[in-house]
């Protein structure tokens, strides 16, 4: 605890969620999977495609890769010119779209600015949509049909279940409407396996301090640092980080680290959802291979 709080002196009472050690979990059932296939004739694999040289998706999209190399799957690389035009990348799309040793790809999110993102993600294979953001997929949630789920959505929904973290009747309280986190993950938790009551915060809100003391579960997802102080917090309400900001210092996310000190459970960022986001996209594919190859 002594790197999360730093020198302070504080007494923790947060339980803290391990998202690498339930990744560690999730990896080794996966890597039996990953044998099943290979042994049934397919090696899965999965294929990023990456727009630009932002150092951060870079880093990203590095970690994928190593990911899927480790759980056995193959894997496939697009890292393309920040000038590419929208045509060159749906050409990089049907091209993934039509490749047999592909089962799932992302996108690497944000595309320059020069770019359609909605068009893009809308050209792909939604049986291939390993980050569940086609928006046949997101309609398929909408719907509470069968679908690969958004990864940091439901890397949080699997860290609140491993904790036993109650859900059913909790008030959640997400701070962040993007399309990767705060709106899934808002549909996520009201479906009737989950029956959380949710409030979506986001910057028309008249005053998310007040939201953030009634909630039992906050979800930070604003990338605005320190956003949620400790004084906010209900005492023994579950906390979870997921804004990264990069400063000079290094990475800074949502939470107060002080936060520990009056939380029951806290995903501190790193080391909470940001491997659970990375664990539950080698899942997408892995189902999605199985869909295709298993009877
Ligand atoms: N196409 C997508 N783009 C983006 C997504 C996404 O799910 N799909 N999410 C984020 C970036 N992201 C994965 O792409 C991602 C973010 C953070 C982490 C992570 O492990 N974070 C670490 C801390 C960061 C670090 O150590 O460098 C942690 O929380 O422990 C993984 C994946 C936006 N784009
Ligand atoms: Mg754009």
């Amino acid at each position: 605890m002594a790197g999360l709080l730093g020198r302070r002196k504080c007494t923790v009472t947060a339980t803290l969620m391990d998202g690498k050690a339930l990744r560690d979990i999730i990896f080794s059932d996966l890597r039996i999977r990953v044998a099943r296939l290979t042994a049934a004739g397919h090696t899965p694999g999965i294929a990023t495609v990456i727009v630009g040289d932002d150092p951060g998706s870079a880093a990203y999209v590095r970690g994928k890769h190593a990911d899927s190399a480790s759980i056995g799957m193959h894997s496939i690389r697009h890292d393309l010119p920040a000038d590419l035009s929208q045509e060159g990348l749906l050409d990089v799309i049907a091209e993934l779209n039509a490749d047999p040793r592909c089962d799932g790809y992302i996108v690497q999110l944000p595309l320059p600015r020069h770019l359609h993102t909605g068009a893009v993600l809308e050209a792909m294979d939604p049986e291939k949509d390993a980050d569940g953001l086609h928006p046949i997929s997101l309609g398929r949630l909408v719907l509470g049909e069968a679908g690969p789920l958004p990864c940091t959505p439901a890397g949080i929904v699997a860290l609140l279940r491993h904790y036993e973290v109650p859900i059913a009747g909790a008030h959640a309280v997400i701070i962040g409407r993007g399309v990767t986190v705060g709106r899934p993950l808002g549909l996520l938790l009201t479906r009737r396996s989950e029956n959380a009551t949710v409030t979506l915060c986001h910057t028309g809100t008249k005053d998310v301090a007040a939201e953030i003391a009634r909630a039992d579960i906050v979800i930070a997802a604003a990338g605005v640092p320190g956003l949620v102080r400790a004084e906010m917090v209900k005492p023994g309400a579950a906390v979870l980080d997921v804004g990264i900001t990069r400063t000079a210092t290094g990475l800074v996310g949502d939470v107060d680290p002080a936060v520990a000190e009056v939380a029951g459970f806290l995903a501190p960022m790193p080391g909470g959802v940001g491997p659970m986001t990375r664990a539950m996209l080698q899942t997408n594919v892995v189902i999605a291979a199985e869909k295709r190859y298993l009877p």
